[in-house]
């Protein structure tokens, strides 16, 4: 009798806990339902931040006044010193410069480290006129020898707007723009019913070393691609190729025993370099192998090879897309493809 009713109590007892643990459970799944995690990873100035931006443009409002205000001065910054590094560049290239510019150069220089003189409108113009010159423009196609910020030429089409009294960067002017990311970056978004957290992390060899710590609770991993960049080194190392360096990370990345079963898509970015490169740097410059022409069906479809080998397909079930990410058009596409396809799909299913 004793014995028949201890079992009972130790019964409802067990049911009980079990009944507890589904109500967390369910909690946790409610949850899991209204929030999603997405790491994105990929080597340095691949574009991941600027993903970013068009998300906060795209769902989140846009830039306060303090971020741009902060954007207009990086801008003026990246004009000053891209066109220094211009500069050098085009003295070692033993590229001759105007007479006329040459002079331009000392005020330049003279100017270069005065806060008196390099916001000035006056100071923008001699810059506006050293971008003029025949010279300059010849180094600049030559960009992919040296290190200069990327989209440098628009800030320099654009210098007379922006030394103006009421410049105020537009979304255009602060996507095309670089900081470089040090250690981890979290944004939340709402999209639809779901809050999105998104992390971003610096791609530089050096901030690598922090990604490990975001591998838990990813919902989807993106992995971005500068494809523009098979034509470049690394600013961290000199003799390495960045897409060399981009392969080599992402095969990295797909061995990692957290990220085996979580959805992944890779975005091939920077189209648009991508296709004004192809016309000046071949796609042997990366791969010596390679036998195609370099036009942008046959070159894409090479690189993309290269990262979704038969090998890694066979594996894995991972998405692509091509962008240009400084086209909000073009990435609000992408975003929309990924949340229907990705998130609604295959992703509500794996949470679920
Ligand atoms: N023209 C063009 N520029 C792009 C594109 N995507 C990114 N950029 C530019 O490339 C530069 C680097 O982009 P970021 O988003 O800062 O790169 P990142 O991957 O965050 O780099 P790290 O923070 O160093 O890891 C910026 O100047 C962007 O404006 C693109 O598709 N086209
Ligand atoms: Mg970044």
């Amino acid at each position: 009798m004793g014995a028949a009713n201890t079992k009972k109590r130790k019964y409802r007892k067990e049911k009980k806990k079990a009944r507890k643990l589904d109500q967390q459970l369910q909690i946790s799944k409610d949850q899991k339902a209204k929030e999603a995690n997405i790491l994105l990873l990929g080597t340095g100035d691949s574009g991941k931040s600027t993903m970013v931006k068009q998300l906060q443009i795209l769902y989140n409002n846009g830039f306060s006044q303090k971020e741009i205000q902060d954007y207009k001065r990086v801008i003026q910054d990246t004009i000053r010193f891209s066109m220094q590094n211009l500069l050098r560049s085009c003295e070692e290239l033993n590229y001759t410069l105007k007479s006329e510019t040459e002079s331009l150069v000392g005020i330049f220089n003279k100017g270069f480290n005065d806060h008196e003189v390099c916001f000035t409108k006056k100071f923008g113009k001699t810059m506006a006129t050293l971008w003029t010159d025949p010279a300059l423009k010849k180094t600049w196609l030559k960009r992919e020898k040296f290190q200069i910020a990327e989209n440098s030429d628009y800030f320099w089409d654009n210098i007379n707007r922006i030394y103006s009294e009421k410049f105020q960067p537009s979304n255009k002017d602060i996507l095309y723009c670089r900081i470089p990311t040090v250690g981890v970056k979290e944004i939340l978004f709402n999209i639809g019913d779901k809050q999105w957290r998104i992390v971003d992390v610096g791609g530089q060899r050096n901030e690598r070393r922090k990604w490990i710590h975001q591998f838990e609770n990813v919902d989807l991993l993106l992995f971005i691609v500068g494809v523009s960049e098979y034509a470049k080194n690394l600013y961290e190392d000199k003799n390495m190729n960045r897409m060399h360096e981009s392969i080599k990370v992402w095969k990295d990345t797909l061995k990692t025993n957290h990220f085996k079963k979580i959805p992944t898509t890779i975005i091939f970015n920077k189209i648009d370099i991508f296709k004004e490169t192809l016309s000046r740097v071949s796609l042997k410059h990366c791969f010596p192998e390679y036998t195609g022409n370099d036009n942008f069906e046959e070159a894409s479809r090479y690189i993309m090879d290269n990262y979704l080998t038969k090998r890694i397909l066979k594996k894995r079930d991972i998405k692509y897309h091509f962008t240009c990410g400084t086209n909000t058009e073009q990435v609000q596409g992408v975003v929309e493809k990924l949340i229907n396809t990705i998130i609604y799909n295959s992703l509500e299913g794996f949470l679920l």
